[in-house]
């Protein structure tokens, strides 16, 4: 259960981000496929991030203290046709830098939208985390938009797709920000994860 969530810091450079002791928590994905909602659905908050249904909202690398323990992290979007492409170059280089160099960065959470056919922009973004040694968890989001049978179908889509690249598909949750669905399960991973942290420092 998470107790005290609040907001920290907007960074547009990973070296500017709060001191890498505890272990931390990204959510990435195309734009407008719920990042922001997950976060406050799973932290029990109306607006701790900020939502739009507008693609592009968030912009920055934004980082909230969760019980004093660890970090959950808002990312900025991709995918998004109508930013410029010099803007497109920035997204590239700030979460490129962010997702390979951040020493905390203990799970990053690929969101996918849970209504669509396995999109290109999503299986390369995977790719490359692969490529680049990025521990990847999927979130498929927005089930409450499908009946059960029709989303487990594009689940199992996207994971067939996977395993046609990789020995291993990723780890997957589903997700809802509307009805909640997938939190408990989430929370649990996530806590394992922070238990594993402070316990392998422990040892070290
Ligand atoms: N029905 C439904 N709508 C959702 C869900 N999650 C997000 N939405 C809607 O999808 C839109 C985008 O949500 P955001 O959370 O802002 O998406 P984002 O990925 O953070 O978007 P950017 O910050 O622009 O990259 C909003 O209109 C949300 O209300 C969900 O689980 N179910
Ligand atoms: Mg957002």
């Amino acid at each position: 259960m998470i107790k005290k969530p609040s907001f920290l810091v907007s960074n547009t450079d990973y070296k500017k981000c709060p001191s890498p002791n505890r272990p931390e928590f990204a959510f990435i994905g195309r734009s407008n496929v719920g990042k922001s909602s997950l976060i406050n659905m799973l932290t029990n908050h109306k607006n701790l991030a900020k939502i739009s249904g507008k693609p592009g909202k968030t912009q920055l690398i934004n980082h909230f203290d969760i019980d004093g323990r660890w970090y959950m992290v808002d990312l900025p979007g991709y995918g998004f046709a109508k930013v410029s492409k010099s803007l497109k170059s920035d997204w590239d280089k700030m979460i490129r830098e962010y997702l390979t160099r951040r020493e905390n960065l203990t799970v990053t959470f690929v969101l996918v939208d849970s209504r669509l056919d396995p999109q290109k922009i999503d299986v390369e973004f995977i790719y490359w985390c692969a490529e680049n040694a990025i521990p990847v968890v999927l979130l498929f989001t927005k089930a409450d938009k499908l009946s059960l049978s029709k989303t487990n179908a594009n689940v199992k889509k996207f994971i067939g797709a996977m395993e046609e690249m990789f020995e291993e598909a990723p780890e997957y949750f589903i997700t809802s920000a509307q009805t909640g669905q997938g939190k408990e399960e989430v929370i649990r991973f996530i806590e394992e994860n922070v238990e594993e942290f402070y316990t392998a420092g422990q040892n070290s």
